[in-house]
């Protein structure tokens, strides 16, 4: 690879980079990578916003295309010196297929590694998911652990088994040779569940409290915790990690590393309310309203309308069995290897993290603010 020296030589690959957490890795890379070239933004759907990082000094280049092609996926990343996968189908809502969940996850991720091999690329970092290793399917808390705290990995659901399986081919990789004789460095990050400006989620959440008359109703423990990480952190973490891992090839190589910063440990809920109380919306109740029993009663009754109904039309509702398992479970992380291992400090502490996205909130088309 290029010299340290202030050489914009390096050429970047960014799959996934219109998705939410793909656009602030894209425009921190911009910003933050003096070394930087050439940014090959590779999505299925490629975003309008692209066009106005076209003017600067670093040449953008949007690719549309599908990480299933793996032609597509070599064309796109023939003459790359460092690929960021980050295209994923999230999906825990029931919208897409078991197999098309596989296809894009995990025969995606392959394709990924084989066109790194094919065109002599070196360096591949994966984003994975907290979900690789939880919450289980029995329930098992997973209390302020770390990447080395045993927990038993159990997935039944598509989206968790296809990261788990993408991440173990992303790991089984590093060192293998690539193109040219020089072997493949990669390494995994582990977001928790992810929020900032663009989560989807957030906006679903603020959009049912507007139609409720600006009213949440708890449904989860306040006492359950559930591990959440700002979307710059993540994306940080991924560009310090891009920028190390040919250095300390022989530490990073073939490691995961959880995606932590300084938000608090919260429920689920309490925690969107960081942002959304400032916004006019307020949370019912100290304690669930609804008992467990019901909750779980209301998700598998979903989850029956959801097979119903999928001839005639997509049901997809928040609450489903597995999002109310997710939710219910604490699943938290407290960790210091990203800085031991490359120096990893979150760029955006806990109060700029919050007020970013109190400010994108309010923001928001429709908003009662
Ligand atoms: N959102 C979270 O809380 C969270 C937490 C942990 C890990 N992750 C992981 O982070 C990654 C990004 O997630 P996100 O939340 O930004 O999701 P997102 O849906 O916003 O972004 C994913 C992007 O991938 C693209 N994509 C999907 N299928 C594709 C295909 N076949 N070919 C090319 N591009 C394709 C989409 O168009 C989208 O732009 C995913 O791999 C996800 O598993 C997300
Ligand atoms: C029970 C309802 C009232 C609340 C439902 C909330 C539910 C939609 C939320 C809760 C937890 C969320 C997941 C969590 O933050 C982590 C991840 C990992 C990531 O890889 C993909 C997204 C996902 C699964 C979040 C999806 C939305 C969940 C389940």
């Amino acid at each position: 690879m290029a010299d340290s020296a202030q050489v914009p030589a390096l050429v970047y690959l960014v799959t996934g980079g219109c998705g939410f957490l793909g656009e602030h890795i894209v425009r921190m890379l911009l910003e933050w990578e003096p070394r930087l070239r050439e940014l090959r933004v590779f999505d299925l759907h490629l975003s309008s916003w692209l066009e106005e990082l076209k003017t600067g000094p670093v040449q953008v280049t949007a690719i549309q295309g599908d990480v299933t092609q793996a032609h597509e996926v070599a064309a796109a990343m023939a003459g790359s010196h460092v690929v960021i996968h980050t295209a994923g189908l999230v999906d825990v809502f029931g919208k897409a297929s078991p197999e098309t969940i596989h296809k894009v996850n995990v025969q995606g991720t392959q394709n990924v590694i084989d066109a790194c091999v094919q065109t002599g690329t070196r360096l591949l970092v994966y984003t994975s998911s907290m979900e690789v290793v939880g919450p289980n399917v029995k329930g098992h808390p997973f209390y302020r652990g770390n990447e080395d705290t045993p927990y038993e990995a159990i997935h039944r659901h598509p989206y968790p088994c296809s990261k788990a399986l993408a991440e173990q081919l992303v790991l089984e990789a590093n060192g293998r040779k690539v193109n040219g004789g020089l072997p493949l460095v990669t390494c995994a990050l582990r977001p928790t569940g992810i929020y900032g400006e663009g989560h989807q989620v957030m906006r679903d959440f603020y959009h049912q409290g507007l139609r409720f008359g600006g009213r949440l109703f708890r449904a989860i423990p306040a006492s359950v915790e559930h591990g959440r990480v700002y979307v710059g952190n993540v994306a940080w973490m991924h560009i310090l990690v891009a920028r190390e891992l040919e250095q300390r090839a022989a530490l990073m190589g073939g490691q995961v590393y959880f995606c932590y910063d300084k938000s608090p440990y919260k429920s689920y809920e309490d925690f969107n309310m960081e942002f959304l109380s400032p916004c006019g919306l307020r949370l019912i109740g100290t304690h669930p309203l609804l008992p467990y029993w019901l909750l779980v009663l209301l998700a598998a009754l979903n989850a029956l309308l959801q097979w119903l109904l999928r001839p005639l039309v997509l049901y997809t509702p928040l609450l489903n069995p597995y999002t109310l398992a997710v939710a219910n479970t604490t699943f938290t992380v407290s960790t210091n290897k990203a800085q031991r291992h490359f120096g990893y400090k979150p760029l955006f502490s806990w109060e700029e993290s919050r007020a970013r996205t109190i400010h994108w909130v309010q923001a928001m088309e429709g908003s009662a603010w």
